[in-house]
């Protein structure tokens, strides 16, 4: 039976293993790709998110730990290694944002063609909503450019365009650590330790340690003495009851602004077309529901749901065989999440729902927030538009023809005139 690790100690040292193992691949792939000469000169560094975060407000000294273990490793590997810290929710959210708008060229375009709005259509930057295991992030640029918030507004100069930007992280409401609130909110009322969860396949069941359940600043406030040491939990496939216990994770009670997402926190009204990336994406394309042409409505993505969830575990297993067990048994949990934190969470409409596009690669490139990560730190992006625009290849070649034109020409025009003078009275004459 599959069990998720938590971090107690063992989950952390499990956490730890795991990290060291895909660093090393991560390595060993950087090694093969990046040519050996350049191994020296090719900058690498480490973000750290949410995970750690949480590690962080729990365990300091661990997370310290964990950060210098990683130092050591990347020191000792051949390329030239700059340093590795823990970002920020925000800086999260930045640099998501910019990945995406940057892969999708909205900042150049909205730089030099801004001086001609009325010859060529002006691209917006889209939204970026990311959802990691630990955090979820929202990020856009809203209509009204004076926030309510401080703490939620940032901005930017880039490319010689000013942008106004809200971002908000949700620590704990990443996918991972919001199933672990859920359970621990239908643990509250349990008087034994076998859970009926409808956000399971009927016919699934799975042991959960109380102590690693408890073991997350973000179930740690729920904590309360139980007699068993385990939690048997046991699916039920239901949507409509999954969606219910899953919406009491958004608070919405109070808001001390003129418009909240949930918990008390500031969101100006949604604004124009939004990237879903990292595990909306993982979720969302497994379930079919990610086409990039069309996005699947929000009604039918809510039926894909009901039906996906009440599906027996029997039959998805041998359906699926080469999915990993652990995202798959999640899959009805993780998609009823994703839907509910965006209707409920962040107010998409089923107008707005389809402005959503989930988002696995742009290109070649991954969405995610580690490539504006990169850009920020090795000043890959101006914060002024330089005013010559580079050449392309063919303008390039096209003005080279053009200036040689021009030199013969001239030679010409000078050979006529200094050295065979009576071609040129012959002319004028
Ligand atoms: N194919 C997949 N299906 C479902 N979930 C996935 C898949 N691949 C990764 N995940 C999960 O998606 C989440 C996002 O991962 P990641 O982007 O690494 O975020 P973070 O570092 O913030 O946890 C993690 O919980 C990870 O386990």
């Amino acid at each position: 039976m599959d069990e998720p690790k938590g971090p107690g100690i063992s989950g952390y040292s499990q956490a730890v293993q795991n990290a060291s193992r895909s660093l090393q691949h991560c390595l060993e792939r950087a090694q093969e790709v990046v040519p050996q000469q350049q191994h020296q000169e090719t900058p690498v560094y480490l973000g750290a998110t949410a995970g750690m975060r949480l590690l962080s407000l729990d365990n300091r000294h661990v997370a310290m730990e964990v950060l210098s273990a990683v130092e050591n490793k990347l020191r000792s590997s051949p390329f030239n290694f700059q340093g590795a810290r823990i970002i920020t929710g925000q800086e999260e959210g930045a640099y998501g944002w910019i990945t995406i708008n940057y892969l999708l060229g909205s900042f150049k375009q909205s730089g030099w063609l801004n001086f001609l709005p009325k010859l060529t259509s002006i691209k917006e930057t889209v939204g970026a909503l990311d959802l990691g295991g630990a955090s979820t992030q929202i990020t856009f640029v809203p209509e009204q450019e004076q926030s309510e918030s401080q703490e939620n507004s940032l901005h930017f100069r880039l490319y010689g365009k000013s942008y106004n930007v809200y971002t908000h992280s949700f620590l704990c409401y990443g996918k991972d650590q919001a199933l672990r609130m859920k359970l621990v909110r239908d643990l509250q009322n349990a008087e034994t330790g076998r859970l009926q969860d409808p956000c399971f396949h009927t016919g699934y069941e799975r042991n959960v340690s109380i102590r690693d359940l408890y073991a997350s600043p973000c179930t740690a406030n729920y904590k309360q003495s139980l007699a068993f040491p385990q939690l048997h939990v046991v699916g039920s496939g239901d949507y409509q009851a999954c969606q219910t216990r899953i919406e009491e994770l958004f608070n919405k009670t109070s808001c001390p602004y003129s418009k909240c997402s949930f918990n008390g926190i500031f969101l100006p009204p949604l604004q124009g077309h939004f990237g879903a990336f990292s595990a909306f994406y993982f979720v969302m394309n497994f379930l079919n529901l990610s086409a990039e042409s069309s996005p699947a409505p929000l009604n039918s993505a809510i039926s894909t749901m009901k039906n996906f969830c009440s599906r027996p575990w029997s039959e998805v297993k041998a359906a699926y065989p080469q999915v990993k067990e652990k995202y798959l048994s999640e899959y009805c949990f993780s998609g009823t999440y994703i839907i509910s934190l965006l209707k409920t969470g962040y107010g998409f409409s089923l107008e707005t729902w389809q402005q959503i596009q989930f988002l696995g690669k742009i290109g070649s490139s991954d969405a995610g927030w580690t490539l504006g990560y990169m850009l920020n730190l090795t000043n890959m992006i101006p914060a002024e538009q330089s005013l010559m625009r580079p050449l392309s290849h063919a303008g390039y070649v096209g003005l080279m023809v053009l200036s040689s034109l021009v030199l013969v020409g001239a030679l010409l025009l000078g050979w006529c005139i200094f050295r065979k003078p009576r071609c040129l009275r012959k002319g004028i004459v």
